[in-house]
């Protein structure tokens, strides 16, 4: 199935767990709380492959003051050997060729409750989600996560033997998207929501698997399911959503164009019409506190930087870089959309400039290896790990002086919005989340064509402000007071879920 192929790469360990986080504040007295069922294939406690477990893992928690929110996510090998307890509360059963599964549920240490659908064949494998040991998509990716968004619809027809039934089904991204397609083919009542974090990735799979799926007929047409031929899941859930979302309000004008719309925007732009599609901003979770972050070495505040100092000073020894010159940050799964290919062409010229560079991340191996080929060459002055881990890259955002960021699209990022918090001034294309998130000059720096002359001049006027301390400390300052928690968000997304769930929009919907 052609779906996650950026997401070529073996997830990290996650490190974050619920252990540390507080007791959720859940007020079961809220009058207007609701039932919502979370639809995911990563979530950062358990598995992680990039920014989607992020939000997986922060916005149900926020959300959970207001809502009862409940997890539905595979039932990978690092769920099932997390060592957390999973009890089996409900089972569905086969059709076509998506077999039967138990559901389990997980609660965590902070009261979040994961429900986890378990098929020991279907999704207990060495590698990600998404792909093997050696980079390549599972090749029954489109039976995997069918039964994921069949086994969401089967929770809200109250089919699936749990005692709890959600009122409202939030989809999210490609492997869930096929819920709101399988709720609406069983009639099921309740609205769902689709939110896109990447509309690169559409989840497509051959015509004829149909019928494997379980798809009617009459749903795969160009109306329906059909894309260019094969059949789309993200398609899919855009067509039967109640409401879609994306994660900024750049992003969701964006993908209604022609240049941005990946073959969609016409579909998209139907859904401005019905007013059914809105940006809702990513936030960033509550731990990312330079104060109280156990992952860094030292924490810092505001015109504090001894700490942001010796964080700097753990990446420079750990990457063997040189002690002088300003350090440049890349944490980031390396695929094409983040325009690494840009930052290979710029490296020298930072390298040049007294700069030192130190990345993080994994995923295409051609960038990988582009990547490493750059460390190998540069030794003491760019320092490359492969591979990725919570703490080393917490500390990279902490210890550097800049992030570099030149995507070629993106949606929301998250990446821009934690170095900002750890005061590491993000370098950045004019884009989606990022146009949204960062002040051009003001908490960091911005530039339009997706080219390395662009983006060598945004490194320059960069280094020019490195030189002047106190221009930098005002930069600073101001970067670390921009990014939002979740807090923002939840009212957007609370506003949403009680207008979709309020008796006028319940009747519309029969109409
Ligand atoms: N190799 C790796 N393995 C594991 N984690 C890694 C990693 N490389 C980076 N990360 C971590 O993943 C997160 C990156 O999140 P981003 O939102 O910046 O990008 P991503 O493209 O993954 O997310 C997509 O979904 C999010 C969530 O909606 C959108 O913000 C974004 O624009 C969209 O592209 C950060 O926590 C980062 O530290």
């Amino acid at each position: 199935m052609a779906s996650a192929a950026a997401s070529a790469h073996i997830p990290s360990t996650p490190e974050l767990c619920s252990a540390a986080r507080p007791p959720l504040q859940m007020h079961s007295e809220h009058p207007e709380r609701k039932r919502v069922l979370f639809v995911t294939s990563e979530f950062a406690d358990l598995i992680k492959c990039g920014g989607l477990g992020d939000v997986s893992a922060a916005l149900p928690r926020a959300l959970s003051p207001q809502h009862d929110m409940r997890l539905l996510i595979p039932g990978y090998r690092q769920i099932v050997n997390s060592g957390r307890p999973i009890r089996i509360v409900g089972q569905v059963p086969g059709i076509a060729a998506l077999p039967p599964c138990q559901i389990g549920r997980m609660d965590l240490a902070d009261g979040l409750i994961v429900y986890v659908l378990l098929n020991h064949a279907l999704y207990e494998r060495d590698g990600s989600p998404y792909v093997d040991t050696h980079g390549r998509d599972w090749a029954d990716n489109h039976i995997r996560f069918a039964r994921l968004g069949l086994a969401a619809a089967e929770i809200a027809a109250g089919d699936a033997g749990i005692q709890w039934r959600p009122e409202l089904v939030h989809a999210n991204d490609w492997p869930a998207a096929m819920a709101p397609a399988y709720m609406a083919w069983r009639q099921v009542a309740a609205p769902s929501v689709l939110t896109i974090h990447n509309l690169a990735y559409q989840g497509l799979c051959d015509m004829r698997c149909a019928s494997e799926l379980a798809i009617p007929e009459a749903a795969c047409g160009v109306d329906g399911l059909e894309f260019y031929g094969q059949l789309s899941f993200l398609k899919a859930g855009i067509a039967y959503a109640r409401h879609v979302t994306t994660v900024s309000r750049r992003y969701a004008w964006e993908i209604t164009t022609p240049e941005q719309g990946c073959g969609l925007d016409g579909l998209l732009r139907a859904k401005v019409l019905g007013n059914q599609l809105s940006g809702i901003a990513n936030g960033i979770d509550e731990s990312w506190h330079p104060e109280s972050d156990p992952h860094l070495l030292q924490g810092f505040s505001v015109g504090d930087w001894a700490g942001k100092q010796a964080n700097a000073e753990y990446v420079r020894r750990w990457l063997n870089l040189d002690a002088d010159g300003p350090l440049f940050a890349v944490v980031s799964r390396l695929v094409h959309q983040k325009g690494i290919d840009l930052t290979l062409e710029v490296a020298e010229h930072i390298v040049a400039r007294g700069g030192r560079i130190g990345v993080i991340g994994q995923g295409e191996p051609a960038l990988e290896a582009a990547m490493a080929d750059l460390g190998r060459r540069h030794r003491g002055r760019i320092g490359v790990h492969i591979g990725f881990n919570e703490s080393d890259a917490r500390r990279l955002y902490a210890g550097s002086d800049f992030l570099l960021m030149p995507s070629r699209f993106e949606p929301c990022g998250l990446s821009q919005m934690y170095a900002q918090r750890y005061a590491s001034l993000p370098i950045a294309r004019c884009t989606g989340g990022l146009a949204d998130t960062i002040e051009d000059g003001v908490s960091g720096f911005l530039f339009d064509a997706p080219c390395a002359a662009a983006y060598r001049q945004a490194i320059d006027r960069a280094l020019q402000v490195f030189e002047h301390p106190q221009l930098l400390e005002a930069m600073r300052c101001q970067a670390m007071r921009t990014p939002l928690y979740w807090r923002q968000s939840v009212q957007a997304y609370d506003r949403l879920f009680q207008r979709l769930l309020s008796p006028v929009s319940a009747r519309r919907a029969l109409c």
